[in-house]
């Protein structure tokens, strides 16, 4: 049994793409946290299963490298256009995405597919679409603690949590002291993606992000977007601005019904052929 994974990133957010229609393994949690795994497997921050195609859509699993299942990934579904591009399964410029979080449009802003827009749906800061315990509020501006620590948060889902720390410095350090405490705290019932936003002006913001399910990313689709969206809430920035991360920028624009437009960039890595060895240890998980 042959299986071949073919890895790109997102800025730096690398994933690997398993296609169901070439490879016939059974993805079991343990198998995607060894494939995910950096030491002992290929390495990523997240594993993409399609296209799952049906009923003339074509559907896309996201996988965090911990195994477990999120409703979205900007990155991820930028990713997954251009695979869709170079394994020749569209040929439009403009098509639709099925994500757990609904349908996703990609646009391809050039003929290689390397830089793609892709709306990402809407915005909510409602603590119950979140999710978020306690008495159904907009969860702008309040104070929580992680790790004993008091942070000023906006809480936002874009398909998937989020939650927001605006603070004059951000650092990866920081970002993950606090996301080792914000992840799992208990007032979010499905975990949370944390970002650190710093707002350099008012089209220009700089995140540092600690995903749920990953730790530490050098860049997040949906982070951003969320991110913007607090900034742009809270009244720090215009509407379109640019959301810098470590693994590089994106062009994030929060419509007037409160959707979110999102542009970046897309690498292509190559393609791995897993050894025999490594396939029956993936079968045996
Ligand atoms: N870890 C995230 C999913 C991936 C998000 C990120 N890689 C992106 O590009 O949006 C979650 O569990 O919600």
């Amino acid at each position: 049994m042959k299986i071949t994974l073919e890895k790109y990133h997102g800025l730096g957010n690398d994933y690997l793409i398993f296609d169901p229609n070439k490879n016939e393994l059974k993805l079991t949690k343990e198998a995607v946290r060894l494939i995910c795994n950096r030491n002992f497997g290929v390495g990523s921050d997240g594993l993409l299963v399609g296209p799952i195609l049906g009923e003339d859509k074509m559907t896309v699993k996201i996988l965090n490298p911990d195994g477990s299942e999120a409703e979205l990934s900007g990155n991820g579904v930028r990713i997954f256009g251009k695979y869709l591009k170079d394994a020749g399964y569209v040929q439009k410029n403009h098509f639709t995405v099925n994500t757990l979080s609904g349908e996703q449009q990609i646009h391809y802003l050039n003929e290689e597919g390397t830089r793609i827009k892709v709306s990402m749906g809407h915005l909510s800061f409602w603590s119950d679409e979140i999710p978020m315990t306690g008495p159904r509020r907009e969860v702008l501006n309040e104070t929580m603690m992680f790790g004993s620590i008091p942070y000023r948060v906006t809480c936002v889902s874009i398909g998937n949590p989020h939650c927001v720390i605006w603070l004059s410095d951000i650092s990866k350090d920081l970002a993950c002291r606090i996301g080792r405490h914000s992840e799992a705290a208990e007032c979010f019932p499905e975990k949370v993606n944390t970002e650190l936003l710093r707002v350099v002006d008012r089209t220009n913001i700089e995140i540092e992000i600690y995903e749920r399910g990953a730790g530490y990313t050098l860049a997040s689709g949906t982070s951003g977007c969320a991110a913007a969206g607090a900034a742009y809430k809270m009244g720090l920035t215009d509407p379109k601005m640019y959301v810098h991360m470590p693994g590089g920028v994106l062009e994030v624009e929060i419509e007037e019904d409160g959707s979110v437009l999102m542009t970046g960039d897309v690498g292509y890595v190559g393609k791995f052929t897993l050894s025999h060895e490594m396939v029956e240890q993936l079968r045996s998980l």
